[in-house]
């Protein structure tokens, strides 16, 4: 597993000027502390204010999504190089809401994956089955091909992907999946890369859905979970620092 683990929020489409300025003061004074990675992916606007309130904190910088277009002729999209202009680290691809209600395909989000990584930025590659996909059996089958579109397009650099397992039924459900459950898709994911790359070990393996400051610590014991994606509980400081506390243990 990777020497440190990696908590990253997913503010999601939440947040105004006034509510981040609190938001990432409190995170920034309360992880001084932190043996963790910690990020925070934020709605394109507020990647200036963000950066700036950021600035000398070991708190890194995401965005939620990339085009996989270099420039041009594509109204309402963030390239990477405008991503990096900001001192963007990490970015989303494939979270599930854009696969749900922006029709994001494997083969997008594998583009996307390869554009964030020719731009020096980390894809958090999200994967992950719907409750009816996991009710039919078929949970193996959907992260495996969701996961193998992303290998495929990189090939060689594929160790330096961030993969992000964040089971559909999972997400604001306040249903978290069990520790035993979320460890048996990561080790095949695992085994998945290890297939791929002699750097697995290497690659974080992040949790995501409900995951919050109450079961996070089990969770993130498996030893194939190396951090969480966070959506709701990254939004109040208190729940997000017990949850990097959580990591640094
Ligand atoms: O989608 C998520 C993170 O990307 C998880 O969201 P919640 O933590 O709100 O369930």
């Amino acid at each position: 597993m990777p020497e440190k683990k990696l908590i990253a929020g997913n503010w999601k489409m939440n947040g105004s000027l006034e509510a981040n300025d609190a938001l990432v003061r409190a995170l920034v004074a309360g992880m001084r502390d932190a043996r963790c990675d910690v990020a925070v992916c934020v709605p394109a606007p507020y990647l200036a204010q963000v950066q700036m309130l950021r600035h000398g904190a070991k708190l890194d910088l995401g965005a939620q999504d990339v085009s996989q277009h270099a420039q041009g002729a594509y109204t309402g999209e963030v390239s990477a190089a405008m991503l990096r202009e900001f001192g963007v680290r990490f970015c989303i691809v494939g979270h599930s809401e854009r696969r749900q209600y922006h029709g994001e395909t494997d083969g997008l989000v594998a583009e996307k994956a390869k554009t964030a990584l020719a731009h020096g930025i980390t894809p958090i590659v999200c994967v992950g089955e719907t409750l009816a996909e996991r009710e039919a059996g078929k949970t193996e089958e959907v992260v495996k091909r969701q996961l193998a579109a992303v290998i495929h397009v990189n090939g060689h650099c594929i160790s330096e992907i961030v993969v992000a397992y964040e089971p559909v039924w999972a997400i604001g459900t306040g249903k978290t999946a069990s520790p035993e459950q979320a460890q048996q898709v990561h080790a095949l994911l695992r085994k998945q890369l290890a297939a791929a790359t002699a750097q697995a070990e290497r690659v974080h393996i992040l949790y995501g859905g409900s995951m919050n400051a109450a079961n996070a610590a089990s969770l993130l014991a498996q030893p194939d979970i190396d951090g969480g994606l966070i959506g709701g509980a990254s939004l109040k400081a208190p729940d997000f620092l017990q949850i990097i506390a959580a990591a640094s243990a």
